[in-house]
Protein backbone atom coordinates (compact mmCIF):
# COMPACT_ATOMS: atom_id res chain seq x y z
CA UNK A 1 0.00 0.00 0.00
CA UNK A 2 1.39 3.49 -0.94
CA UNK A 3 0.72 5.79 1.90
CA UNK A 4 0.04 8.53 -0.41
CA UNK A 5 -3.11 6.44 -1.55
CA UNK A 6 -3.92 4.93 2.18
CA UNK A 7 -6.33 6.71 4.30
CA UNK A 8 -4.41 7.24 7.33
CA UNK A 9 -6.01 10.31 9.57
CA UNK A 10 -3.09 10.60 12.23
CA UNK A 11 -3.81 13.41 14.79
CA UNK A 12 -1.01 15.31 15.85
CA UNK A 13 -2.60 15.68 19.21
CA UNK A 14 -3.34 13.58 21.88
CA UNK A 15 -7.14 13.46 22.30
CA UNK A 16 -8.59 15.05 25.82
CA UNK A 17 -11.27 12.53 25.46
CA UNK A 18 -8.95 9.30 25.83
CA UNK A 19 -8.05 8.54 29.25
CA UNK A 20 -6.10 5.20 28.87
CA UNK A 21 -3.04 4.82 26.59
CA UNK A 22 -4.87 2.14 23.67
CA UNK A 23 -7.72 4.70 23.52
CA UNK A 24 -5.42 7.43 22.75
CA UNK A 25 -3.09 5.54 20.28
CA UNK A 26 -5.67 4.41 18.65
CA UNK A 27 -7.07 7.38 17.95
CA UNK A 28 -3.93 9.46 17.36
CA UNK A 29 -2.65 6.31 14.64
CA UNK A 30 -5.97 7.16 12.75
CA UNK A 31 -7.21 3.50 13.52
CA UNK A 32 -10.82 4.64 15.13
CA UNK A 33 -13.77 7.09 15.02
CA UNK A 34 -15.93 7.30 17.86
CA UNK A 35 -19.74 8.01 16.39
CA UNK A 36 -21.41 7.85 18.76
CA UNK A 37 -20.89 6.87 23.23
CA UNK A 38 -19.39 3.22 22.79
CA UNK A 39 -19.86 3.01 19.10
CA UNK A 40 -16.99 3.22 16.45
CA UNK A 41 -15.68 2.80 12.85
CA UNK A 42 -13.47 0.74 12.12
CA UNK A 43 -11.16 2.84 9.74
CA UNK A 44 -8.54 1.02 7.25
CA UNK A 45 -5.17 0.83 10.09
CA UNK A 46 -7.74 -0.75 12.63
CA UNK A 47 -9.92 -2.58 10.51
CA UNK A 48 -6.65 -4.73 9.12
CA UNK A 49 -5.77 -5.71 12.80
CA UNK A 50 -9.25 -5.96 13.32
CA UNK A 51 -9.08 -8.44 10.57
CA UNK A 52 -5.97 -10.05 11.50
CA UNK A 53 -7.14 -11.12 15.08
CA UNK A 54 -10.31 -12.14 13.48
CA UNK A 55 -8.52 -14.68 11.59
CA UNK A 56 -6.43 -16.00 14.46
CA UNK A 57 -8.99 -16.54 16.26
CA UNK A 58 -10.99 -18.53 13.75
CA UNK A 59 -7.64 -20.24 13.12
CA UNK A 60 -7.45 -21.64 16.62
CA UNK A 61 -11.46 -22.50 17.13
CA UNK A 62 -11.48 -24.52 13.75
CA UNK A 63 -7.90 -26.44 15.06
CA UNK A 64 -10.19 -27.30 18.20
CA UNK A 65 -12.74 -28.59 16.19
CA UNK A 66 -15.53 -26.17 16.39
CA UNK A 67 -17.21 -25.26 13.31
CA UNK A 68 -18.18 -21.75 11.86
CA UNK A 69 -21.48 -20.03 11.03
CA UNK A 70 -22.76 -16.64 11.59
CA UNK A 71 -26.03 -15.75 13.24
CA UNK A 72 -28.05 -12.57 12.94
CA UNK A 73 -27.41 -9.45 14.81
CA UNK A 74 -31.24 -8.79 15.39
CA UNK A 75 -33.32 -11.24 17.29
CA UNK A 76 -37.16 -12.07 17.99
CA UNK A 77 -37.76 -11.16 22.15
CA UNK A 78 -40.00 -14.14 22.61
CA UNK A 79 -36.92 -16.23 22.01
CA UNK A 80 -35.58 -14.85 25.17
CA UNK A 81 -38.49 -15.18 26.70
CA UNK A 82 -37.86 -18.76 26.58
CA UNK A 83 -35.33 -18.75 28.39
CA UNK A 84 -36.63 -16.29 30.82
CA UNK A 85 -33.86 -14.02 30.41
CA UNK A 86 -35.62 -11.51 28.37
CA UNK A 87 -36.80 -9.31 31.70
CA UNK A 88 -33.59 -10.48 33.52
CA UNK A 89 -31.15 -9.49 31.33
CA UNK A 90 -32.16 -6.11 32.18
CA UNK A 91 -30.96 -2.52 30.85
CA UNK A 92 -28.18 -3.53 28.76
CA UNK A 93 -30.60 -4.98 26.65
CA UNK A 94 -31.06 -2.72 23.55
CA UNK A 95 -34.70 -3.46 22.59
CA UNK A 96 -36.45 -2.38 19.20
CA UNK A 97 -39.50 -2.44 17.32
CA UNK A 98 -40.40 -3.17 13.78
CA UNK A 99 -42.57 -1.87 11.27
CA UNK A 100 -45.26 -4.31 12.07
CA UNK A 101 -44.69 -3.93 15.98
CA UNK A 102 -42.98 -7.07 16.30
CA UNK A 103 -40.61 -7.00 19.29
CA UNK A 104 -36.81 -7.74 18.44
CA UNK A 105 -33.51 -7.18 20.15
CA UNK A 106 -29.69 -6.70 19.16
CA UNK A 107 -27.74 -9.54 20.00
CA UNK A 108 -25.70 -9.00 23.65
CA UNK A 109 -24.71 -12.94 23.10
CA UNK A 110 -26.70 -16.03 21.00
CA UNK A 111 -27.09 -18.80 23.82
CA UNK A 112 -30.80 -18.96 23.00
CA UNK A 113 -30.54 -18.51 19.13
CA UNK A 114 -27.83 -21.12 18.94
CA UNK A 115 -30.17 -23.38 20.98
CA UNK A 116 -32.69 -23.08 18.88
CA UNK A 117 -31.04 -23.56 15.40
CA UNK A 118 -30.06 -26.99 17.49
CA UNK A 119 -33.07 -27.98 18.51
CA UNK A 120 -34.52 -27.48 15.30
CA UNK A 121 -32.27 -30.13 13.70
CA UNK A 122 -30.15 -32.23 16.20
CA UNK A 123 -32.38 -35.42 17.70
CA UNK A 124 -29.61 -37.97 18.79
CA UNK A 125 -26.50 -38.25 21.16
CA UNK A 126 -24.89 -39.48 17.53
CA UNK A 127 -24.61 -36.11 16.71
CA UNK A 128 -22.54 -35.08 19.31
CA UNK A 129 -20.16 -33.30 20.67
CA UNK A 130 -20.73 -30.28 18.34
CA UNK A 131 -19.27 -27.09 18.98
CA UNK A 132 -20.92 -23.92 17.07
CA UNK A 133 -19.43 -20.78 16.69
CA UNK A 134 -19.67 -17.54 14.40
CA UNK A 135 -17.30 -13.77 15.01
CA UNK A 136 -20.70 -11.58 15.19
CA UNK A 137 -21.28 -7.41 16.59
CA UNK A 138 -22.97 -7.53 19.72
CA UNK A 139 -25.06 -5.13 21.24
CA UNK A 140 -24.81 -4.05 24.78
CA UNK A 141 -26.32 -0.84 26.10
CA UNK A 142 -23.50 -0.58 29.09
CA UNK A 143 -24.06 2.49 31.43
CA UNK A 144 -20.84 3.89 31.12
CA UNK A 145 -18.67 2.88 27.64
CA UNK A 146 -15.43 3.90 28.06
CA UNK A 147 -11.81 3.34 27.37
CA UNK A 148 -12.33 3.12 23.74
CA UNK A 149 -13.05 -0.28 21.94
CA UNK A 150 -12.20 -1.77 25.78
CA UNK A 151 -15.64 -1.12 26.64
CA UNK A 152 -17.65 -0.17 24.10
CA UNK A 153 -21.73 -0.85 23.32
CA UNK A 154 -21.51 -2.27 19.93
CA UNK A 155 -18.55 -4.65 20.05
CA UNK A 156 -17.26 -7.62 18.08
CA UNK A 157 -17.39 -11.03 19.77
CA UNK A 158 -15.97 -14.29 18.52
CA UNK A 159 -19.00 -16.88 20.44
CA UNK A 160 -18.85 -20.12 20.60
CA UNK A 161 -21.80 -22.89 21.86
CA UNK A 162 -21.37 -26.30 23.01
CA UNK A 163 -23.09 -29.66 22.93
CA UNK A 164 -22.37 -32.82 24.93
CA UNK A 165 -25.01 -35.49 26.22
CA UNK A 166 -23.26 -35.55 29.30
CA UNK A 167 -21.59 -33.59 31.96
CA UNK A 168 -18.06 -35.25 31.74
CA UNK A 169 -18.79 -35.25 27.88
CA UNK A 170 -19.08 -31.08 28.38
CA UNK A 171 -16.27 -30.96 30.57
CA UNK A 172 -14.03 -31.93 27.37
CA UNK A 173 -15.53 -29.71 24.96
CA UNK A 174 -15.03 -27.15 28.08
CA UNK A 175 -11.31 -28.32 27.97
CA UNK A 176 -11.00 -28.15 23.86
CA UNK A 177 -11.68 -24.39 24.44
CA UNK A 178 -9.55 -23.98 27.15
CA UNK A 179 -6.44 -24.79 25.69
CA UNK A 180 -7.77 -23.12 22.30
CA UNK A 181 -8.11 -20.35 24.07
CA UNK A 182 -4.45 -20.31 25.45
CA UNK A 183 -3.37 -20.99 22.04
CA UNK A 184 -5.03 -18.24 20.13
CA UNK A 185 -3.97 -15.37 23.11
CA UNK A 186 -0.27 -16.44 22.82
CA UNK A 187 -0.20 -16.65 18.91
CA UNK A 188 -1.62 -12.59 19.42
CA UNK A 189 2.04 -12.40 21.32
CA UNK A 190 0.12 -11.60 24.89
CA UNK A 191 -0.01 -13.37 28.04
CA UNK A 192 -3.95 -14.04 28.96
CA UNK A 193 -3.97 -16.44 31.96
CA UNK A 194 -7.08 -18.39 32.79
CA UNK A 195 -8.48 -17.46 36.31
CA UNK A 196 -11.56 -18.95 37.80
CA UNK A 197 -14.46 -16.36 37.39
CA UNK A 198 -18.16 -15.51 38.39
CA UNK A 199 -20.55 -16.97 35.54
CA UNK A 200 -22.89 -13.87 36.07
CA UNK A 201 -25.87 -13.70 33.34
CA UNK A 202 -24.88 -16.12 31.51
CA UNK A 203 -25.20 -18.42 33.86
CA UNK A 204 -23.74 -21.84 34.99
CA UNK A 205 -21.03 -22.83 37.85
CA UNK A 206 -17.76 -23.36 36.00
CA UNK A 207 -16.10 -20.04 34.30
CA UNK A 208 -12.83 -18.73 33.74
CA UNK A 209 -11.80 -15.48 32.29
CA UNK A 210 -8.87 -15.08 30.10
CA UNK A 211 -7.58 -12.33 31.46
CA UNK A 212 -3.94 -9.82 30.28
CA UNK A 213 -2.20 -8.26 32.83
CA UNK A 214 -2.43 -4.75 32.81
CA UNK A 215 -2.46 -1.80 35.17
CA UNK A 216 -5.41 -0.12 33.41
CA UNK A 217 -7.51 -3.41 33.47
CA UNK A 218 -11.01 -3.22 34.72
CA UNK A 219 -10.49 -6.79 36.55
CA UNK A 220 -8.86 -6.42 40.02
CA UNK A 221 -6.52 -10.30 39.68
CA UNK A 222 -4.55 -12.60 42.46
CA UNK A 223 -2.36 -14.80 41.31
CA UNK A 224 0.74 -17.14 41.87
CA UNK A 225 3.55 -15.25 39.37
CA UNK A 226 4.27 -18.95 37.92
CA UNK A 227 1.47 -19.15 36.24
CA UNK A 228 3.00 -16.36 33.94
CA UNK A 229 5.29 -19.17 32.72
CA UNK A 230 3.32 -22.11 32.25
CA UNK A 231 4.43 -23.80 28.91
CA UNK A 232 1.19 -22.91 25.85
CA UNK A 233 0.52 -26.09 24.37
CA UNK A 234 1.78 -26.23 20.75
CA UNK A 235 0.03 -27.06 17.25
CA UNK A 236 0.40 -30.53 17.55
CA UNK A 237 -1.80 -30.50 20.68
CA UNK A 238 -4.00 -33.70 20.40
CA UNK A 239 -7.82 -32.46 20.72
CA UNK A 240 -9.41 -35.97 20.49
CA UNK A 241 -6.79 -36.79 23.39
CA UNK A 242 -6.92 -36.32 26.90
CA UNK A 243 -6.21 -32.65 27.53
CA UNK A 244 -6.68 -33.03 31.65
CA UNK A 245 -2.95 -32.78 32.49
CA UNK A 246 -2.88 -29.38 30.12
CA UNK A 247 -5.83 -28.27 32.06
CA UNK A 248 -4.73 -29.42 35.44
CA UNK A 249 -1.17 -27.62 35.21
CA UNK A 250 -2.97 -24.58 34.31
CA UNK A 251 -5.32 -24.58 37.08
CA UNK A 252 -3.42 -25.87 40.03
CA UNK A 253 -1.64 -22.39 40.07
CA UNK A 254 -3.57 -20.17 41.82
CA UNK A 255 -5.34 -17.50 40.12
CA UNK A 256 -8.67 -15.82 40.65
CA UNK A 257 -10.34 -12.57 39.26
CA UNK A 258 -11.46 -10.51 42.43
CA UNK A 259 -14.84 -11.65 42.71
CA UNK A 260 -14.04 -15.57 43.44
CA UNK A 261 -10.70 -14.83 44.68
CA UNK A 262 -10.23 -17.07 48.29
CA UNK A 263 -7.86 -15.13 49.95
CA UNK A 264 -7.31 -18.33 52.79
CA UNK A 265 -6.42 -20.11 50.01
CA UNK A 266 -3.80 -17.50 48.09
CA UNK A 267 -2.29 -17.16 51.80
CA UNK A 268 -1.96 -20.45 52.41
CA UNK A 269 -0.85 -21.65 48.69
CA UNK A 270 0.80 -18.45 46.91
CA UNK A 271 4.75 -18.26 49.16
CA UNK A 272 4.92 -14.18 49.91
CA UNK A 273 7.49 -13.65 46.84
CA UNK A 274 5.39 -15.06 43.97
CA UNK A 275 1.64 -13.60 45.38
CA UNK A 276 0.76 -11.10 42.53
CA UNK A 277 -2.47 -8.93 43.19
CA UNK A 278 -2.78 -7.03 40.46
CA UNK A 279 -5.43 -5.82 37.72
CA UNK A 280 -6.22 -7.24 33.95
CA UNK A 281 -8.05 -7.16 30.98
CA UNK A 282 -10.81 -9.87 29.96
CA UNK A 283 -10.06 -11.21 26.64
CA UNK A 284 -12.08 -14.40 26.99
CA UNK A 285 -14.28 -16.09 28.98
CA UNK A 286 -15.45 -19.54 28.75
CA UNK A 287 -18.81 -21.05 30.67
CA UNK A 288 -20.56 -24.82 31.11
CA UNK A 289 -23.65 -24.30 32.15
CA UNK A 290 -25.06 -27.68 32.27
CA UNK A 291 -29.14 -27.56 31.14
CA UNK A 292 -29.70 -24.18 31.55
CA UNK A 293 -30.95 -23.36 28.17
CA UNK A 294 -31.80 -26.86 27.18
CA UNK A 295 -34.13 -27.24 30.10
CA UNK A 296 -36.18 -23.98 29.16
CA UNK A 297 -36.22 -24.39 25.21
CA UNK A 298 -36.33 -28.02 25.19
CA UNK A 299 -33.44 -28.91 23.67
CA UNK A 300 -33.11 -32.78 24.17
CA UNK A 301 -31.18 -35.57 22.32
CA UNK A 302 -32.49 -39.15 22.19
CA UNK A 303 -29.44 -41.04 24.49
CA UNK A 304 -28.25 -44.54 23.69
CA UNK A 305 -30.33 -45.86 26.02
CA UNK A 306 -33.61 -43.90 23.15
CA UNK A 307 -34.62 -41.80 26.20
CA UNK A 308 -35.16 -38.00 25.75
CA UNK A 309 -32.63 -35.69 27.93
CA UNK A 310 -31.27 -32.46 27.41
CA UNK A 311 -27.81 -31.49 26.87
CA UNK A 312 -25.10 -30.53 28.53
CA UNK A 313 -23.85 -26.68 26.94
CA UNK A 314 -21.08 -24.71 27.36
CA UNK A 315 -20.41 -20.92 25.63
CA UNK A 316 -16.92 -19.03 24.99
CA UNK A 317 -16.43 -15.66 24.21
CA UNK A 318 -13.70 -13.71 22.60
CA UNK A 319 -13.62 -9.88 22.73
CA UNK A 320 -12.46 -9.73 18.99
CA UNK A 321 -12.35 -5.92 19.21
CA UNK A 322 -11.69 -5.08 22.69
CA UNK A 323 -8.26 -7.06 21.94
CA UNK A 324 -7.06 -4.44 19.57
CA UNK A 325 -7.29 -2.31 22.45
CA UNK A 326 -5.71 -4.66 24.83
CA UNK A 327 -2.70 -5.71 22.51
CA UNK A 328 -1.81 -1.77 22.97
CA UNK A 329 -1.95 -1.65 26.27
CA UNK A 330 0.45 -4.55 26.57
CA UNK A 331 2.54 -3.71 23.57
CA UNK A 332 3.51 -0.09 22.92
CA UNK A 333 5.97 2.79 24.15
CA UNK A 334 6.65 6.11 24.56
CA UNK A 335 6.50 6.34 20.37
CA UNK A 336 3.51 4.57 19.87
CA UNK A 337 1.78 0.91 19.13
CA UNK A 338 4.29 -1.74 19.04
CA UNK A 339 1.99 -4.73 17.24
CA UNK A 340 3.54 -8.41 17.46
CA UNK A 341 4.28 -9.61 14.02
CA UNK A 342 1.15 -11.76 13.69
CA UNK A 343 -1.51 -9.06 14.17
CA UNK A 344 0.29 -5.81 12.68
CA UNK A 345 -1.82 -4.18 9.96
CA UNK A 346 1.62 -3.58 7.74
CA UNK A 347 4.74 -6.01 8.38
CA UNK A 348 7.01 -3.25 6.91
CA UNK A 349 7.13 -0.12 6.30
CA UNK A 350 9.63 1.47 3.40
CA UNK A 351 11.10 4.95 4.83
CA UNK A 352 12.12 6.90 1.38
CA UNK A 353 14.12 9.86 2.88
CA UNK A 354 14.44 11.73 0.01
CA UNK A 355 11.14 11.62 -1.90
CA UNK A 356 11.74 13.57 -5.48
CA UNK A 357 15.39 12.16 -4.97
CA UNK A 358 15.84 9.50 -8.21
CA UNK A 359 18.02 6.85 -7.01
CA UNK A 360 16.29 6.84 -3.76
CA UNK A 361 13.05 6.74 -5.18
CA UNK A 362 13.84 3.93 -7.94
CA UNK A 363 15.35 1.81 -4.98
CA UNK A 364 12.09 2.57 -2.87
CA UNK A 365 9.52 1.57 -5.85
CA UNK A 366 11.79 -1.47 -6.56
CA UNK A 367 11.79 -2.91 -2.52
CA UNK A 368 7.91 -1.74 -2.55
CA UNK A 369 7.07 -4.20 -5.83
CA UNK A 370 9.29 -7.16 -4.76
CA UNK A 371 8.46 -7.39 -1.09
CA UNK A 372 4.51 -6.99 -2.09
CA UNK A 373 5.06 -9.44 -4.89
CA UNK A 374 6.62 -11.86 -2.15
CA UNK A 375 3.27 -11.05 -0.42
CA UNK A 376 4.78 -9.25 2.22
CA UNK A 377 2.35 -6.74 3.84
CA UNK A 378 4.07 -3.19 2.66
CA UNK A 379 3.15 -0.11 3.77
CA UNK A 380 5.63 2.30 1.40
CA UNK A 381 5.82 6.15 2.92
CA UNK A 382 5.58 7.72 -0.36
CA UNK A 383 4.56 11.41 0.84
CA UNK A 384 6.43 14.14 0.75
CA UNK A 385 6.48 14.74 4.48
CA UNK A 386 10.35 15.17 5.83
CA UNK A 387 12.26 12.32 7.18
CA UNK A 388 11.43 13.27 10.72
CA UNK A 389 7.86 12.83 10.18
CA UNK A 390 7.89 9.90 8.40
CA UNK A 391 9.90 8.35 11.99
CA UNK A 392 7.53 9.73 14.08
CA UNK A 393 4.23 8.10 12.04
CA UNK A 394 5.68 4.48 11.54
CA UNK A 395 6.74 4.61 15.21
CA UNK A 396 3.25 5.93 16.09
CA UNK A 397 1.05 3.14 14.31
CA UNK A 398 3.86 0.66 15.13
CA UNK A 399 4.83 -1.77 11.95
CA UNK A 400 7.67 -3.85 13.23
CA UNK A 401 10.14 -3.39 10.40
CA UNK A 402 10.93 -0.34 9.14
CA UNK A 403 13.33 -0.18 5.95
CA UNK A 404 14.98 3.42 6.01
CA UNK A 405 16.37 4.55 1.93
CA UNK A 406 18.16 7.60 1.86
CA UNK A 407 21.04 9.02 -0.80
CA UNK A 408 24.01 8.44 1.62
CA UNK A 409 23.01 4.67 2.30
CA UNK A 410 22.24 4.11 -0.90
CA UNK A 411 25.99 5.09 -2.23
CA UNK A 412 27.50 2.64 -0.30
CA UNK A 413 24.36 0.08 -2.08
CA UNK A 414 23.03 -0.12 1.53
CA UNK A 415 19.80 0.79 3.97
CA UNK A 416 19.05 0.87 7.34
CA UNK A 417 16.84 -1.76 8.78
CA UNK A 418 14.95 -0.60 12.02
CA UNK A 419 13.23 -3.37 14.40
CA UNK A 420 10.26 -1.40 15.62
CA UNK A 421 10.01 -3.45 18.72
CA UNK A 422 13.59 -2.80 20.53
CA UNK A 423 14.34 0.30 18.05
CA UNK A 424 17.51 -1.76 16.80
CA UNK A 425 18.91 -0.78 13.84
CA UNK A 426 21.62 -2.28 10.80
CA UNK A 427 22.77 -0.81 7.86
CA UNK A 428 22.32 -4.17 5.49
CA UNK A 429 23.06 -4.13 1.32
CA UNK A 430 20.02 -2.80 -0.57
CA UNK A 431 20.24 -6.31 -2.14
CA UNK A 432 19.72 -8.39 1.04
CA UNK A 433 16.46 -6.65 1.88
CA UNK A 434 13.87 -8.33 0.78
CA UNK A 435 15.58 -11.90 1.82
CA UNK A 436 15.60 -10.59 5.21
CA UNK A 437 11.98 -9.74 5.60
CA UNK A 438 9.67 -12.04 2.90
N1 LIG B 1 -18.76 -3.99 26.36
C1 LIG B 1 -17.80 -4.74 25.80
N2 LIG B 1 -16.92 -4.18 24.94
C2 LIG B 1 -15.94 -4.92 24.37
N3 LIG B 1 -15.76 -6.24 24.61
C3 LIG B 1 -16.62 -6.83 25.47
C4 LIG B 1 -17.67 -6.13 26.11
N4 LIG B 1 -18.35 -7.02 26.90
C5 LIG B 1 -17.74 -8.21 26.76
N5 LIG B 1 -16.71 -8.11 25.90
C6 LIG B 1 -15.80 -9.18 25.50
O1 LIG B 1 -16.57 -10.31 25.11
C7 LIG B 1 -16.08 -11.46 25.81
C8 LIG B 1 -17.22 -12.45 26.00
O2 LIG B 1 -18.27 -11.79 26.67
S1 LIG B 1 -18.90 -12.56 27.90
O3 LIG B 1 -20.01 -11.77 28.33
O4 LIG B 1 -17.87 -12.80 28.85
N6 LIG B 1 -19.39 -13.98 27.37
C9 LIG B 1 -20.46 -14.17 26.59
O5 LIG B 1 -21.12 -13.27 26.15
C10 LIG B 1 -20.79 -15.60 26.30
N7 LIG B 1 -22.02 -15.66 25.55
C11 LIG B 1 -19.68 -16.23 25.57
S2 LIG B 1 -20.20 -17.03 24.15
C12 LIG B 1 -15.51 -10.91 27.10
O6 LIG B 1 -14.55 -11.79 27.65
C13 LIG B 1 -14.90 -9.59 26.66
O7 LIG B 1 -13.56 -9.80 26.18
Amino acid sequence: MRLSRFFLPILKENPKEAEIVSHRLMLRAGMLRQEAAGIYAWLPLGHRVLKKIEQIVREEQNRAGAIELLMPTLQLADLWRESGRYDAYGPEMLRISDRHKRELLYGPTNEEMITEIFRAYVKSYKSLPLNLYHIQWKFRDEQRPRFGVMRGREFLMKDAYSFDVDEAAARKSYNRMFVAYLRTFARMGLKAIPMRAETGPIGGDLSHEFIVLAETGESGVYCDRDVLSLPVPDETVDYDGDLTPIIKQWTSVYAATEDVHDAVRYESEVPEANRLHTRGIEVGQIFYFGTKYSDSMKANVAGPDGTDAPIHGGSYGVGVSRLVGAIIEACHDDNGIIWPEEVAPFRVAILNLKQGDAATDAACEQLYKELAAKGVDVLYDDTDQRAGAKFATADLIGIPWQVLVGPKGLADGKIELKRRSDGSRENIALAETVARLA
